[in-house]
């Protein structure tokens, strides 16, 4: 099976995040996609915003239709700051038969090699790389610290395709305690949620 593992903070999951592992998922001929919300990310000054389960619940809305999509809880579980390689540890601890891919915009990638242990996060998954709106084109020179000149050349060429997609948590966050309308952002049923919970009313 290719098993195509999408971590964040997903406070709150939105389109961009949905367009990102449909992408993915058909680029990559992906079996299955888990989404994976992190307690708590290690470059994020602060926690989350919502609690760990209304990430979860909202998450759960937001992939309910998607069979082949499923919400993990390995991170939360696990809890503290969520390194990516531990999570792949655990994951390949799960699924030893599985090919493992992880999934990242472009603003990620260009961190990546600050990241904890990027090399044993290279060994056991493939990243799966897509452009970002509003950030430059991805970069994969800047995996050249910790990958080979060959590697780095087939994940450029392995980069995926997605329309670009204006928005993230943050912004999405700021407009709902602003009071503006950010349903066109949202799946409508973690709009109803935020709505019903009253959630992010307070600023960032
Ligand atoms: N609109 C988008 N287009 C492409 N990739 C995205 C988009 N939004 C999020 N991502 C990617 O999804 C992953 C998880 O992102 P995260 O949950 O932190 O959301 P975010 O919208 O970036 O949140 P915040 O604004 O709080 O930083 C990251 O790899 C990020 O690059
Ligand atoms: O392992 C690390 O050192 C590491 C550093 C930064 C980010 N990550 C992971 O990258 C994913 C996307 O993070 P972000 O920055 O978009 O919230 C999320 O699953 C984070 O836990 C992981």
């Amino acid at each position: 099976m290719r098993l195509g593992l999408f971590g964040g903070s997903f406070d709150p999951v939105h389109l961009g995040h949905l367009q990102l592992a449909e992408c993915c998922q058909q680029q990559a001929a992906l079996d299955e996609v888990w989404f994976m919300p992190a307690a708590t990310q290690p470059f994020k000054k602060s926690g989350p915003h919502a609690t760990d389960e209304h990430r979860l619940a909202m998450l759960e809305l937001a992939t309910q239709a998607e069979p082949t999509w499923q919400v993990s809880r390995i991170e939360l579980d696990r809890g503290g700051v969520s390194y990516t390689a531990d999570t792949l540890r655990c994951v390949h601890q799960l699924r030893p038969d599985d090919e493992l891919f992880f999934m990242l915009g472009a603003d990620s990638l260009r961190d990546f090699p600050t990241w904890r242990e990027p090399q044993e996060i290279l060994r056991l998954a493939t990243p799966l790389v897509v452009a970002r709106a509003g950030e430059p084109a991805p970069d994969f020179r800047a995996l050249l610290p910790v990958a080979s000149e060959q590697r780095v050349a087939e994940l450029q060429a392995s980069m995926v395709d997605m329309p670009a997609m204006h928005m993230a948590s943050s912004t999405i966050r700021e407009r709902i305690a602003s009071g503006d309308d950010v349903q066109s952002m949202l799946p409508a049923e973690v709009w109803q949620y935020i709505e019903q919970q009253q959630l992010y009313l307070l600023p960032n």
